[in-house]
């Protein structure tokens, strides 16, 4: 069937580093329909051919080497722009002309992507419907909409019910870009394409399980955004906890959207409520020096760029095993990691059996940038006794396949227009999520909030952070990967 994409925010950020370059991978891989339309929305006055210039350029810029002008020619005859405005209620009725124009009549799927500021989201809904743009009576038709999805749960119970008053549940795909990267959903095949994994995947095994998105850029030029927002919001509510759902939920019965996103929401609803009083025993908030220098940023303002969690998932499963979740701005390196830590073993048999947690096994789900799976586990040392040694078993996606890994926008964009939500969050999952976070950020800007612990760009966070872990008797993988 043919399809039209619609990009709202056509001359933004997102559209011309992510959408567009990911939107032409997959045609220069003979992924797209031949009849893809790929129409543009914002109030800059672009005419077609200048729009279809801009791209040029920045999709030249951020796609390098793979960037071909022979095939690019071919790919942006396919490429239109319609100017409008969200608040204008006839350039949607002129949007929809141009659209039915385009699609010559045609039954043809359609996809509205929503990647403008989070304030629009509502509104280009709204509109969506009363220009009659919901209806499926000519093709399907779908709602991408980017993240954030609210601020908090009231915000996303409020914009799940505009949502719902335009658009039936299975129209909407709420994206997170973390679920289409490609480790992400190899820790769906690692854990139930194997059988060697699952039964040591529980509380029996596992003493912990540690979260970690670093990231070694700062908040650069979306301070203003980032300053209202905070790592929690940015970060936790979302990718942090995608990732969780991920490691932490059972087999789904088939690879389905819906048995998918009923096993996710099930690990949210098992994850304990934190009550007020715990929330500083079990939360840690940092930002790194400088922060407040930066354009747009209040010089007084204590937003945290970092946060350190650690939760519980309250079932049979994961009894007992807590969850420590972290992630930060300008920290040591850029790392994605899920740290499977496993026991102790039980009885000491050799001279220098592992006695610590930071000896026994381990295992290191890479998930960017040196996409990959690491297995510590103890050898003997030759010609040494018994002595032991820790080393690792070590696949590497780059080496193994040697190709560039897709970006992640590439897999979601094709699920998109072929219908497959399995790699989007449901209504209830995103409600779910902030129910998670709500108490957190409540307590975050209470007037007798926890301590905000500073910590030099360029580290691991707030020491005090180290030292909160090594007080439990455990320790933050902190490990840089080896990348080429
Ligand atoms: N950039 C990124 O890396 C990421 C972004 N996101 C999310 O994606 C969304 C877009 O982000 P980003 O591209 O960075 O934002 P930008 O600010 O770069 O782009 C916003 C776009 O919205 C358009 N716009 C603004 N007002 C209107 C209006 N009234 N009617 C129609 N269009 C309008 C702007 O164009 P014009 O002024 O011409 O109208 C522009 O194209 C945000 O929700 C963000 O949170 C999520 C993950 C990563
Ligand atoms: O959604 C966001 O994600 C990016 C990090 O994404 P990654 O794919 O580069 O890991 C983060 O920098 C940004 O603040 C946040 O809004």
């Amino acid at each position: 069937m043919a399809a039209t994409i619609v990009i709202f925010g056509a001359s933004g950020d997102l559209t011309s580093r992510k959408l567009i370059p990911a939107l032409y991978q997959l045609y220069r891989k003979g992924r797209l329909s031949s009849t893809l339309n790929i129409v543009g929305v914002s109030r800059t006055k672009f005419t077609h051919a200048e729009w279809r210039e801009e791209l040029a350029r920045s999709t030249e810029k951020f796609v390098g080497e793979s960037f071909n002008s022979e095939n690019w020619e071919q790919f942006a005859e396919r490429i239109y722009y319609q100017p409008g405005d969200i608040g204008q209620p006839d350039d949607f009725t002129s949007l929809s002309k141009f659209l039915d124009e385009l699609e010559g009549g045609e039954t043809c799927t359609r996809v509205y992507y929503l990647s403008t500021a989070p304030r629009f989201y509502q509104p280009a809904i709204e509109q969506l419907g009363q220009a009659g743009m919901s209806c499926e009576s000519n093709g399907p038709r779908r709602v991408v909409i980017e993240k954030p999805f609210g601020t908090d749960l009231k915000s996303a119970r409020e914009l799940n019910r505009v949502t719902h008053e335009v658009f039936a549940e299975q129209q909407v795909y709420r994206i997170d870009h973390y679920l289409g990267k490609e480790t992400v959903q190899n820790l769906l095949v690692l854990r139930f394409g194997n059988t060697i994994f699952e039964p040591i995947w529980n509380r029996n095994y596992i003493d912990h399980v540690q979260i970690t998105v670093a990231e070694e850029v700062d908040v650069g030029s979306r301070a203003g955004y980032y300053d209202s927002a905070g790592v929690v919001r940015d970060m936790v509510q979302n990718h942090l906890l995608q990732l969780l759902m991920v490691a932490a939920m059972e087999a789904p019965v088939r690879y389905e959207a819906d048995s998918i996103r009923n096993e996710k929401v099930k690990v949210l609803h098992a994850i304990r409520p934190l009550e007020t009083e715990q929330i500083r025993d079990y939360t840690f908030r940092g930002q790194y020096r400088g922060y407040t220098s930066s354009k747009g940023v209040e010089p007084t303002s204590r937003t945290p760029t970092f946060a350190a969690l650690k939760l519980w998932i309250d079932n049979w499963r994961w009894q007992g095993v807590p969850f420590y979740l972290r992630s930060g701005k300008a920290m040591s390196c850029r790392t994605t990691q899920i740290v499977i830590q496993f026991h102790c073993p039980p009885h000491n048999l050799f001279e220098n059996s592992p006695t610590s947690l930071g000896e026994s096994n381990r295992l290191v789900i890479q998930v960017q940038p040196a996409e990959g799976i690491q297995l510590h586990f103890q050898t003997k040392v030759p010609d040494a006794g018994m002595k032991m040694r820790q080393t690792d078993l070590n696949f590497n996606y780059q080496k193994e396949f040697r190709g560039a890994i897709p970006e992640a926008y590439e897999r979601l964009l094709l699920d998109a227009l072929e219908g497959d939500a399995s790699l989007f969050a449901r209504a209830d999952e995103v409600e779910a999520a902030w129910k998670v976070c709500d108490p957190i950020l409540e307590a975050w800007t209470a007037r007798d909030k926890p301590t905000l612990f500073m910590y030099d760009p360029g580290f691991w966070g707030p020491d005090e952070c180290r030292e909160w872990m090594l007080a439990q008797g455990r320790e933050w993988f902190d490990t840089c990967p080896l990348l080429g």
